[in-house]
Order: structure tokens, then C-alpha cells, then sequence
């Protein structure tokens, strides 16, 4: 039988759970195990997962768990010795990002293994379980507010209609362009973008082919919404930033690549956070402000919540299917390579 034991997110800030109460529910009566921790700051009540029949443990407490639970989180697991359990999150591992190296020495030191969310994948290769939609609703909303100077900080976690509200307030016009405007984040960033009134510029693998490098700099906003799996020359340069041309006010990076090979806005090489969403890259009169929040859809806990759950829990019945297969292998692929670097 498939025992998971949903963690407890380290971070404060982090109000999603991976498995909502009725997603839980549905589990169990299809014959799996769940220990749920408690958690001060999720949005779904404990009371309600123990009320879908799952048990209830302290949080933190999968450090000492059984052997075989399969311990599901959503973002990094607290600092820590070595690592014995499958653990199904996003480990952001493969990218080279800051800390990947050392994550993945835990795992092998430990025999465990980490089933990244991020690579859960169908037999074409596209994303089972994503919380994109909503990364890229909240990362344009953000920098809409921001330029219209309605951002208030610190950011704290919303609803939709609070939200859509604030984008339905009158502001001067201004221009937008999503890059990656085909995909999740892209189509999210779009549908915010049109709530507050901006029909804004779509751009994806075709357009960005042979950058068209004044014509993105012609837009107020940009949203960098593009999964890049391999380094491609960089859409936004320091030499872009310094054009007099350049009316670019706001990037909001939503891929956040930000510590990758990966990044196509290397003018920036830090997150921002809820308590300081915004960081000048250029001040004086022509000021250019960035985004990147990697934890966007938690601003909007209840709706990424729902949405993501209902596309994970039944790929959770199976955890020998061919997708989770393949995010093993590539997880083994890593830890050798990281073992060899
Ligand atoms: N900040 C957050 O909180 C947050 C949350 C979720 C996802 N993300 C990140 O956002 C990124 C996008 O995720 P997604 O789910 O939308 O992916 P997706 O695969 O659904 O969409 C990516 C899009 O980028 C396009 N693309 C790829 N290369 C391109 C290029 N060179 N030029 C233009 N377009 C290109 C693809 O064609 C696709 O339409 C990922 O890196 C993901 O990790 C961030």
C-alpha cells in the first residue's frame, strides 16, 4: 500500500499544501495511507484531512517517519542530515541553482530518492501537476499594481475576487508583454494582464527565435513566463538597460530562474520576497524596477491549492506509473553527475 505523509512547509509564508482535504479523501478511498502534519499556516484545516480519514502528525515530525512513506511537500525541506525517504516537492536540483548540489549529497548519502514535481511528466514530455496558471496571474498583477504604485507591502496571501479588484481599479494605461505567453505562467500573466485592462503583447518560441530587442523594450512591463531547460542568449542585457530608448519600467520574472545558467534576465541574480517584492536595477529618471517572487501562487493559497491538487492526487494512487519512473531516473541521472562534479 502507498503510505504519504504530507509534510508541514518550512517556510512561514508558504500557505499551500500539495493535497487538499477532498483530494485526500479520495485517496484514501482508493487504498492509500496519508499522514497529514499539522501545519500552523496551511490553508486547509488539519481538522478537515483527519475528517477525510488521515491521520495526523506533528509537523516536522517525517524526519522520523517509517521507512517507506513517501513524504509529499511542496517547496525546500529544512536544512539537515542526510535523506532516507522518497520525497515528491519541487526540488528546484537540476538546474544548477544555489544549494542544488548539496540537496542532492543528502539524498545520496541518505539512499533516498527525490521525485521532483517539476518533472512529473506525460508521455510527451508536458508538465502532469503545475502551478503556473496562477505564478503567472499574481507575477503580472504584481508588477501592474507596482507601476501603477498600488503595491503594498508586505505582500500576504489574497483571494482572487481581492485581487481582481485591485486590478479593476482605473490607472494610466501602459503596455505589456509576456514572453512564454503560450504556457501556464504565460497564459495566467495574459488573463491578468486583461482584468486590468492591458491587452498585452504575446510572445513565445517563434517570436523570441530572432529577438526583436527595441521592440521589447517599447513595452512598460514585461513577464518573463518561459521555461528555459538549456541557456539561450539573454532577452534583457545591462546594455538594455541603459538604452535611452527603453521605456521597460517593471520585469516581473516569474520563471525565476534567477541562480541558474538558465537566466534570460541576468541583469538580475536575486529573488525578491514577499517583505521587498521589488528591486531597482536602475534608479534616477528612468528607473526599472524586478520582480521574482519564487512562491507567487501562495498569495493566492486557496485557488493554486485546489487547482494543483486536482491535478496531482491521481497520479498519487501510482507511484510505479511510467511519469514517476522517469523523475526517478532523472533524479539518479543527477546524483551521479553531482557525484562526479
Ligand atoms: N515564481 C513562481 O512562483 C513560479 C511558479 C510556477 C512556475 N514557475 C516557473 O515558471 C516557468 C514557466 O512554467 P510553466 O508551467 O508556465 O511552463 P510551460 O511549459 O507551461 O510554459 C513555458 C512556455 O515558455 C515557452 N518558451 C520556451 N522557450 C522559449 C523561448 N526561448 N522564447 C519564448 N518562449 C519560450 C514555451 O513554448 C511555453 O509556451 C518555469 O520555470 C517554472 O518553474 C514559477
Amino acid at each position: 500500500m502507498t503510505r504519504l505523509w504530507i509534510r508541514h512547509e518550512t517556510r512561514s509564508t508558504e500557505r499551500r499544501a500539495p493535497v487538499s482535504p477532498a483530494d485526500a479523501r479520495a485517496l484514501v478511498a482508493a487504498g492509500v495511507g496519508i499522514t497529514v502534519e499539522d501545519s500552523p499556516q496551511r490553508v486547509f484545516a488539519t481538522s478537515d484531512y483527519r475528517a477525510a480519514g488521515c491521520a495526523v502528525a506533528e509537523a516536522g515530525s517525517w524526519v522520523d517517519a517509517p521507512d517507506d512513506v513517501v513524504v509529499v511537500g511542496l517547496k525546500e525541506l529544512p536544512d539537515g542530515g542526510p535523506l532516507r525517504h522518497r520525497h515528491i516537492y519541487f526540488g528546484h536540483a537540476y538546474k544548477g541553482q544555489a544549494g542544488a548540489g548539496e540537496l542532492l549529497a543528502r539524498f545520496a548519502e541518505g539512499g533516498g530518492v527525490l521525485m521532483d514535481l517539476e518533472y512529473l511528466t506525460d508521455d510527451a514530455g508536458r508538465r502532469l501537476a503545475a502551478f503556473g496558471y496562477w505564478a503567472g496571474y499574481v507575477g503580472a498583477a504584481l508588477a501592474v499594481l507596482h507601476l501603477r504604485g498600488a503595491l503594498t507591502t508586505p505582500l500576504a496571501p489574497t483571494s482572487r475576487e481581492a485581487l481582481d479588484a485591485a486590478l479593476a481599479e482605473p490607472g494610466a494605461p501602459m503596455t505589456a508583454l509576456v514572453v512564454g505567453a503560450l504556457g501556464r505562467c504565460g497564459r495566467g500573466a495574459r488573463d491578468a494582464l486583461v482584468r486590468a485592462g492591458v491587452t498585452p503583447t504575446e510572445w513565445d518560441v517563434a517570436e523570441t527565435a530572432d529577438l526583436d530587442r527595441p521592440a521589447l523594450l517599447r513595452h512598460d512591463v514585461l513577464v518573463n513566463a518561459v521555461l528555459s531547460t538549456a541557456p539561450i542568449p539573454p532577452f534583457v542585457t545591462s546594455a538594455d538597460l541603459d538604452n535611452p530608448d527603453r521605456l521597460l519600467r517593471v520585469l516581473s520574472d516569474v520563471t525565476c530562474d534567477v541562480t541558474s545558467e538558465c537566466n534570460v534576465l541576468p541583469v538580475n541574480d536575486a529573488l525578491t520576497s514577499w517583505e521587498a517584492p521589488t528591486r531597482e536595477l536602475r534608479g534616477g529618471a528612468r528607473p526599472v524596477d524586478v520582480i521574482a517572487i519564487d512562491n507567487l501562487p501562495s498569495l493566492l493559497p486557496v485557488e493554486a491549492g485546489l487547482s494543483f491538487s486536482a491535478d496531482l492526487a491521481p497520479h498519487l494512487v501510482d507511484l510505479d506509473s511510467a511519469p514517476w519512473r522517469r523523475a526517478t531516473a532523472l533524479f539518479r541521472s543527477a546524483v551521479k553527475e553531482n557525484a562526479h562534479a
